[in-house]
C-alpha cells in the first residue's frame, strides 16, 4: 500500500495531494497540468516535496520531519515511461535481465520465467530494442521494471506513444500485470478509454490536487464530478455481464441490473464481466414507449435530476432499475418535454454506438 501526503511548489504551481493506492490499478486520471506525473515523480524520488510523507508498505521513502529522503534507486519501486528507455547495445534478455540483476537473489519476488510468458516476449529474447515494434518495446520496459522486484508498479502514460492499434494490443497485457504479480500499480493517463479498461481505483487529480477517490463506476456515475471527468466523456459506467452473441447479426447481449443492452459485437466470452461506458450524448429520451423503431434498447427508467448544462443543453440522470445513466439533451427538447425528478420515461441507446472501446473486459 502506497501512502502519500505532500506538498511542493513548482513555478507557480501549488500541489498538496494526499493518497492511498492498495492492490489492484490506481489511476491518476485529470487533465494535463493537474499534476499527476509530478506525484509519481515525487514517489519515485525524482522530484522533492517541500513538505509531507511517502511510504509503501509502511516502509518510509520521504518523510520531511524526520529528514528521510531515499535516493530512487533505493526505493524499489518500478518506473515504466512513455518512452521505453531500453539500452540499445543489450538484447531483450539483457535488458530484462539488468532488472533482475539490480536485486539480491534473496529479495526477488518476481520469475523470470512468469514475466516472460505474461508478456508474450519469449520469442523476442535475443532481438536488440531496434528491432521490436514500439508495443514490444514497451512491453519489455514493463518487464525490466517487474522484474526489480518493485513494492509497487509507477506507469506514467505507458501508452501514450503508440497508435490505436498497438495500444489495443499493450492494453491486455498491463491488464494482466495486477492480477498476476500482486504488485499495486499507480498509473498515470489522460486517456479514457485506458482508464475504464485498467483502473480499479479512480483518483481524479484537479489543480495539484486530489478532487475525489474511490471505485471508478461510483466517481463516473457522480454528475458532481463531471467537470473533472470531462464533458466530452460525460456518461455513466455500467457494469454488466455478457450473457451472448448474435454473431449473424453482429451484436451481443448484457445483462445489468437495469435490463439487457445490445451492444456491437464484443470479444468478450459469454459470462465475462464488462464495464460499458454510455456516452450522455448517446442517449435519448422517449415518454411514450416508442414501437418500430430502430434503436434496439429501450430501457424504463425514472428521471432523478434535471439540470441545465451551458446555455443550450441540458444534463438528465435516471435511474434504470437503479443503475445512473446520464443524458444530454437540448435546452429546446426540454422546452417541449418538461423533464422533472420522478417521470417515468424511456431510456432509448443504440446498439451501435457502444463499440469495442466502449465495452471493456474486466478482471473481476
Ligand atoms: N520543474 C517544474 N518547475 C516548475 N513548474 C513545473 C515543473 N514541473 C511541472 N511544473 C508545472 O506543474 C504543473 C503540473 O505538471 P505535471 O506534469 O505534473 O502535470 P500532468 O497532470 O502530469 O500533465 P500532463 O498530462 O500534461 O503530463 C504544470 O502546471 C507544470 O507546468
Amino acid at each position: 500500500m502506497l501512502e502519500l501526503s505532500v506538498r511542493r511548489r513548482q513555478g507557480d504551481f501549488q500541489m498538496d495531494v494526499k493518497l492511498a493506492a492498495g492492490p489492484g490499478v490506481t489511476a491518476l486520471y485529470g487533465r494535463s497540468g493537474s499534476g499527476k506525473t509530478s506525484v509519481i515523480n515525487m514517489v519515485a524520488g525524482l522530484a522533492r516535496p517541500d513538505s509531507g510523507r511517502i511510504s509503501v508498505d509502511g516502509r518510509v521513502l520521504f518523510d520531511s520531519e524526520s529528514g528521510i529522503d531515499l535516493a530512487p534507486e533505493q526505493r524499489r519501486l518500478g518506473y515504466v515511461f512513455q518512452d521505453h528507455r531500453l539500452f540499445p547495445h543489450l538484447s531483450v534478455r539483457g535488458n530484462l535481465e539488468f532488472g533482475r540483476n539490480r536485486v539480491p537473489v534473496a529479495e526477488r519476488t518476481v520469475d523470470f520465467h512468469q514475466v516472460v510468458e505474461v508478456l508474450g516476449v519469449g520469442h523476442l529474447l535475443d532481438r536488440r530494442p531496434s528491432l521490436l515494434s514500439g508495443g514490444e518495446k514497451q512491453r519489455v520496459a514493463i518487464g525490466r521494471a517487474l522484474l526489480a522486484s518493485p513494492r509497487i508498479l509507477l506507469m506514467d502514460e505507458p501508452l501514450a506513444s503508440l497508435d490505436s492499434a498497438r495500444k489495443a494490443e499493450l492494453l491486455p497485457f498491463i491488464s494482466a500485470l495486477a492480477g498476476e504479480f500482486a504488485i499495486p500499480i499507480l498509473y498515470v493517463s489522460h486517456a479514457m478509454d485506458e482508464v475504464l479498461r485498467l483502473a480499479d481505483t479512480l483518483v481524479l487529480m484537479d489543480q495539484g490536487r486530489v478532487a475525489a477517490a474511490g471505485p471508478l463506476e461510483q466517481l463516473m456515475s457522480d454528475p458532481g464530478l463531471r467537470p473533472l471527468t470531462g464533458r466530452y466523456e460525460a456518461g455513466a459506467v455500467v457494469s454488466a455481464v455478457v450473457a451472448g452473441h448474435d454473431t449473424a447479426y453482429g451484436v451481443s447481449r448484457l445483462t445489468f441490473p437495469g435490463g439487457t443492452l445490445l451492444v456491437s459485437q464484443t470479444d468478450q466470452p459469454v459470462g465475462a464481466k464488462v464495464r460499458v461506458r454510455i456516452h450522455a450524448r448517446d442517449v435519448a429520451i422517449s415518454i411514450e414507449p416508442p414501437e418500430r423503431i430502430s434503436v434496439r434498447n429501450v430501457l424504463p427508467a425514472m428521471v432523478t435530476s434535471v439540470t441545465p448544462a451551458g446555455s443550450f443543453l441540458v444534463d438528465v440522470v435516471l435511474s434504470v432499475g437503479g443503475t445512473p445513466l446520464w443524458v444530454q439533451i437540448t435546452a429546446l427538447a426540454q422546452a417541449q418535454l418538461s423533464l422533472k425528478s420522478g417521470m417515468r420515461v424511456h431510456a432509448l441507446i443504440k446498439a451501435l454506438t457502444m463499440a469495442r472501446g466502449d465495452v471493456a473486459g474486466v478482471r473481476r
